[in-house]
């Protein structure tokens, strides 16, 4: 229901009228009503029942007539608290079918971006922003709507009220509120630029409490390090600078209404007093006059603060719709939720071809002029300083940017023009980062291979190879225990054993290009050593990519690539890069010596 197109005020309301017409209609009628209820009827029903609660104590009627104005009054205030009520339910209902409808667009959009923007902080926080406020905002926007309508229908109900006695009151409000409203809508866009300031601050005094402070990764650093009371300082340094942001934006805009509330009291006390001239001369009830007077002080202490919480909430939803433009603009990548093709693709060769590359915002070339051959069946690995690229050049082949200069091609065919199933079903990957899944065993292993049901024995098959059966034996339940701590029958797992975890994922995947970055850092040697044994065997017809600062695993490889700067520098087997006493004879040589 989302289209990309730019989003403006009236859209705050249009989306909830597409969404369910007849409860934002039936909302709206309400909240007018209850306008003209909360002033006419009880502007009237006020002054029937003082007028012949008068006549009752001046002997004029019999007691028992008070009953019916007194009834009357008491069913105007019952039914006014009704619709109240009413009008709670109606923003509830309104708010779970927008958040039904709104939601899984926002989220499919969300898993649809592309992943250059995934690296973005700029749009992480505007998606962040969208995905956590826009239900919130609209309906507040809706709110601030009605509320800005009941107002205006308020005020044209007292001032018809007052039309006939006191003309001049009439067009002094009437002149008045325009100023008045103009200044509310002011002050409520100043408390939202405020909260615009002071965000950036929120959201980090938000990360060092959620993330740091209390988070369960950082516990054993934390208390080893006892780092608490420094971070707890950052928390207050941040929180104390978005809290002055706000304050001194929240004082001015206190006194504003301040002010606008004596200076309406006033206005309402000169109403009121020059109310007394016809009542005297009898061309006012005073029933009528009690109900004026009340109707008109209570709408001047309310309107001030009314209409700039009304006005602060219409900001706060018109930048939500400008996020929304921007969020809807954003690139998607095609296919990105499809699952991969059911059969997977036949690999013959893959080829960069001077591949230029450069992160979005960056200024400098990650890879530069990068060319290689990769031929079915055989193994590769990838060796590198920290931050020379390997693990860019792997983005690059799983398709996760596609703006680069050069050619990447596989079987010949620019790796830009395959269908993201199609490249999905081509490679299978063990990040560095690999993710640590809080659901069963088995379901995290069978997430490599969605395109097929996996049997418990494809599952078995791999957790061997791994070297995780033992591990699984000791388990409550087996395959089936749940993992981490969202469930209390949870186990959690040593980071090597969950490093064996994803490779096993990854081995369960038919994809006929293994892709493997740092896949053993955090196993023991015992663990390493056997998972290279079985990958010899595992490996045989597939082929591998590698990348690992373990040199031992590298002489596994056919060709070994060595990468500085972005660069390839230096290519060929173990033995011949031994020979040629290289960047990766030095690194080979060095790592050597640590154990002798
Ligand atoms: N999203 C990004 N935006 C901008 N620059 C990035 C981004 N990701 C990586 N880089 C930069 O690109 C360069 C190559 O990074 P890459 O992750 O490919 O290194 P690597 O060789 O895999 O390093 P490591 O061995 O530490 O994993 C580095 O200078 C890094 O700072």
């Amino acid at each position: 229901m989302l289209k990309t197109r730019k989003y403006k005020w009236i859209d705050i309301l249009r989306i909830p009228f597409e969404i369910s017409p007849l409860l934002l209609v039936a909302f709206v009628l309400l909240e007018l009503t209850q306008a003209l209820i909360s002033t006419f009827a009880i502007v009237f029903a006020t002054s029937f029942f003082v007028d012949t609660a008068f006549a009752v104590i001046a002997d004029e009627l019999i007691v028992s007539t008070v009953y019916a104005p007194l009834g009357a009054l008491l069913g105007v205030v019952a039914i006014s608290n009704i619709f109240d009520h009413l009008l709670g339910l109606l923003q509830s209902r309104l708010k779970i079918v927008i958040e039904f409808k709104l939601e899984p667009t926002i989220l499919d959009t969300r898993a649809s971006l592309k992943y250059k923007y995934i690296e973005d902080s700029d749009t992480c926080e505007l998606v962040e922003r969208l995905s956590e406020g826009i239900v919130e905002n609209m309906l507040n926007g809706v709110r601030a709507f009605t509320t800005v309508a009941r107002s205006i229908v308020s005020i044209a109900a007292i001032l018809s009220l007052i039309l006939t006695q006191v003309w001049w009151a009439t067009i002094l409000i009437a002149i008045l509120s325009i100023p008045l409203l103009w200044m509310s809508l002011k002050a409520g866009g100043k408390n939202y630029n405020a909260w615009m300031e002071a965000w950036p601050y929120e959201r980090r005094f938000s990360y060092y409490s959620d993330d740091i402070l209390t988070s369960r990764e950082a516990t054993q650093e934390r208390t080893l390090f006892g780092y608490a009371d420094y971070i707890v300082n950052l928390h207050g340094e941040h929180f104390e600078i978005a809290r002055k942001i706000q304050e001194k934006v929240a004082i001015r805009t206190k006194m504003a209404m301040e002010a606008t509330g004596i200076f309406m009291s006033v206005i309402a006390l000169l109403i009121s007093f020059t109310l007394i001239k016809p009542v005297i001369a009898g061309t006012l009830n005073p029933g009528m006059f009690m109900g004026i007077v009340a109707a008109v002080f209570t709408m001047a202490t309310s309107i001030g603060g009314t209409l700039q919480e009304a006005a602060k909430n219409l900001s706060y939803a018109k930048r939500c719709m400008d996020d929304l433009t921007a969020f809807m603009a954003l690139d998607l990548q095609e296919g990105a939720t499809d699952l991969p093709d059911k059969i997977p693709p036949v690999f013959e060769r893959l080829s960069f071809k001077n591949v230029w590359f450069k992160y979005p915002n960056a200024e400098n070339y990650a890879l530069r002029n990068v060319s290689f051959d990769i031929e079915v069946g055989n193994h590769f690995a990838f060796v590198g300083a920290n931050g020379s690229g390997k693990t860019t050049i792997i983005k690059l082949l799983t398709g996760l940017y596609d703006v680069y200069d050069g050619e990447i091609l596989i079987n010949g065919k620019e790796l830009r023009t395959y269908e993201a199933s199609t490249l999905k079903a081509m490679f299978s990957v063990v990040y560095q980062d690999f993710s640590r899944y809080e659901i069963s065993l088995a379901d995290n292993i069978a997430l490599g291979n969605t395109s097929e049901n996996v049997s418990i024995e494809d599952i078995h098959k791999v957790t061997d190879k791994v070297a995780l059966t033992d591990t699984i034996t000791n388990l409550k339940d087996g395959l089936r225990t749940p993992l981490g701590k969202i469930d209390k029958d949870g186990s959690d797992l040593s980071g090597g054993q969950w490093q064996k975890v994803a490779i096993a994922r990854s081995l369960i995947s038919p994809a006929p290009i293994k892709i493997l970055d740092e896949p053993t850092a955090a196993l023991d040697p015992i663990a390493e050593s056997r998972i290279y044994q079985e990958f010899e065997e595992l490996m045989r017809g597939k082929t591998t990519i590698f990348i690992s600062h373990r040199l031992g695993s590298t002489k596994l490889a056919n060709e070994i690539l060595v990468i500085e700067s972005g660069e390839i520098t230096e290519r060929g087997t173990h033995n011949k890069l031994i020979k040629m006493r290289g960047v990766y004879a030095k690194m080979f040589e060095l790592q050597r010596r640590w154990y002798e």
